[in-house]
């Protein structure tokens, strides 16, 4: 069953249903779930995952500045505090279990994947205003509580990478997405309206299209690391 994550991120997932279906059913996806994900890979990715959450920590950061209620700040100090307290705990711990440390982590050379997804979205919100950022940034935070939702109901609990799902399939992280999905549908009716009527719709779409694909490009770049 699908999660319900607000009605504008249900539109622009499914006017994205191509793109999101290779996201959310990628190949390194599914070697997570069986545990058929080379180690290599797993780590690859989790080191780059570090420095992605960095710089997408920054990325809600501006989303507060953008913010135009409390309650829109509320939300997206919370995702800030959600990445760097809480999702970026399971990079340092399992890190740590291989020898490296928190430091090495933070200095680690940013694949091209991982810099083209973190500026895009950067972009998007200096470019941009509020929904621009909002649009980039859903993909990343509803497309993993999807992802680890999915994993941990399908006996994925056998599989080394049990941590990772239980880390997405969290009722934390599933609040973090509900919050913000609903945080959407309130801020797009507050500056826009109907969606579906609006002049912007598609500059909206494209833009979640593009950070899903980015998303993509980023698994890649984990199973090309093994
Ligand atoms: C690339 C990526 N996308 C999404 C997430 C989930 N916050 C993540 N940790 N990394």
């Amino acid at each position: 069953m699908t999660p319900d994550f607000g009605k504008t991120f249900a539109l622009w997932r499914e006017g994205a249903a191509g793109p999101w279906h290779d996201y959310t059913h990628h190949a390194f996806v599914q070697g997570l779930g069986d545990g058929t994900l080379p180690r290599t890979a797993f780590l690859h990715y989790l080191v780059q995952d570090y420095v992605f959450l960095v710089h997408f920590a920054r990325a809600w950061s501006l989303a507060v500045v953008k913010s135009e209620t409390l309650e829109e700040m509320k939300i997206c100090a919370g995702t800030v505090d959600a990445l760097v307290n809480h999702e970026m705990s399971l990079h340092v711990k399992t890190c740590a279990a291989e020898g490296i440390d928190e430091a090495t982590l933070f200095a680690a050379t940013e694949a091209v994947e991982n810099l083209a997804y973190t500026r895009y979205v950067m972009d998007a919100g200096l470019q941009g205003d509020f929904l621009d950022l909002m649009a980039a940034l859903s993909p990343c935070v509803m497309g993993y509580g999807e992802i680890g939702l999915r994993l941990a109901a399908s006996k994925a609990s056998d599989t080394p990478y049990a941590d990772w799902i239980a880390t997405y399939a969290d009722p934390e992280y599933q609040m973090v997405c509900e919050n913000v999905g609903a945080m959407i549908d309130a801020a797009v009716t507050r500056r826009i309206g109907d969606l579906t009527q609006a002049s912007r719709a598609s500059v909206l779409q494209d833009r979640f299209c593009m950070a899903t694909k980015l998303e993509v490009g980023f698994w890649q770049m984990g199973l090309n690391g093994q």
